[in-house]
């Protein structure tokens, strides 16, 4: 008997209600969305084998429920996990024609409840992990749409510029992330913003996020060459000197004066081809700032001609952030 594809009904970690692509195999329901690519698979790290460490094994068991209702508190980080890495598959299928992080239909694999009360996520190569967070400086990470569209962007980084994620290939590799985790947030159309992090960073503070696109110095990034850390933590700063490349993406795409210099903005579908175009055709891995410059102009002329507004907005983007 082989499974059949299925909808289930779900509660995400925010507390709204969801459809998600379920697979039924005659006895339960898994979460498998067998509707795009080779699939998308979520797994739970915490689901007890064995009692001995079963918090950081992976994948983990594939997650399965008796009813295809996925409405419990537990339930609903893997809720989140599935259904938006099943809307960042779109966002780069409809927007960009790639098909999955490999551009070959990679099946997409998540483990939630990874850790104990762990305050991060990450993509380790293979696939993304989610920590629950503490309760207070974190709730479960993969209800932020823009954290799962920047996780799996890492995946798409991997399998094109690969770019050394330390010093400054490692901030645009950052700022990639950032900046196709927001357009997806954009594409999806709710509640989107050019902060990274809000909807899953410290529940009883309003208004605050990881990063943000539009200011980074909110939050001590740097938003100009002459700012950056050049220190050794975090790999040279990645998360932090990500606020240039950041500041440039978010005035290329609304514009805005900085430095002196004024930007016209573009808008962010214009934003995520160039971008889109660089990371995939011109960056390489051990790209610098300036030759993520070069290499945005480039795409630019490509795509929309040369001295057009689009290459007249990335230079003076790029400018006013101190890069040349
Ligand atoms: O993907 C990434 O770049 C981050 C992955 C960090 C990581 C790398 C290697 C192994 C484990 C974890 C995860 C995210 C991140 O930006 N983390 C930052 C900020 C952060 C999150 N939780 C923290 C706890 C302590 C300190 C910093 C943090 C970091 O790890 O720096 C991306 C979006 C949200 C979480
Ligand atoms: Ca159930
Ligand atoms: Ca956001
Ligand atoms: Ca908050
Ligand atoms: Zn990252």
């Amino acid at each position: 008997h082989t499974a059949e594809d299925s909808i289930g009904t779900g509660v995400g970690v925010l507390g709204d209600q969801k459809t998600l692509n379920t697979s039924f195999d005659g006895s339960a329901y898994s979460l498998i969305d067998n509707t795009r690519g080779n699939g998308i698979f979520t797994y739970d790290a915490a689901n007890k084998i064995n009692e001995r460490n079963y918090f950081f094994r992976l994948p983990g068991s594939l997650w399965v429920d008796a009813d295809n209702e996925f409405t419990s508190s537990y339930d609903r980080a893997a809720v989140d996990a599935h259904y938006y890495a099943g809307v960042t598959y779109d966002f780069y299928k409809d927007v960009f024609g790639r098909d999955s992080f490999d551009d070959n239909g990679a099946p997409i694999k998540s483990t939630v409840h990874f850790g104990r009360n762990y305050n991060n996520a990450a993509w380790v190569g293979t696939q993304m992990i989610y920590g629950d967070g503490d309760g207070s400086n974190f709730v479960e990470l993969s209800g932020g749409l823009d954290v799962v569209g920047h996780e799996l962007t890492h995946a798409v980084t991997d399998y094109s510029a690969n770019l050394i994620y330390q010093d400054e290939s490692g901030a645009i590799n950052e700022s990639m992330s950032d900046v196709f985790g927001t357009l997806t947030e954009f594409h999806e159309g709710i509640n989107p913003d050019w902060d990274i992090g809000e909807d899953i960073y410290t529940p009883g503070v309003d208004n605050d996020a990881l990063r943000s696109m539009s200011d980074p110095t909110k939050y001590d990034d740097p938003d100009h060459y002459s700012d950056r850390y050049t220190g050794t933590l975090d790999s040279g700063g990645v998360h932090t000197n990500s606020g240039i490349p950041n500041k440039a993406a978010y005035l290329i795409s609304e514009g805005g004066a900085h430095s002196g210099i004024t930007v016209t903005g573009i808008g962010r579908d214009k934003l995520g081809q160039i971008y889109y175009r660089a990371l995939t055709q011109y960056l390489t891995e051990s790209s610098t700032f300036s030759q993520l410059r070069s290499s945005l102009i480039q795409s630019a002329t490509d795509l929309y001609g040369a001295n057009g507004p689009e290459v007249v907005d990335v230079t003076a983007a790029f400018d006013a952030v101190g890069v040349q």
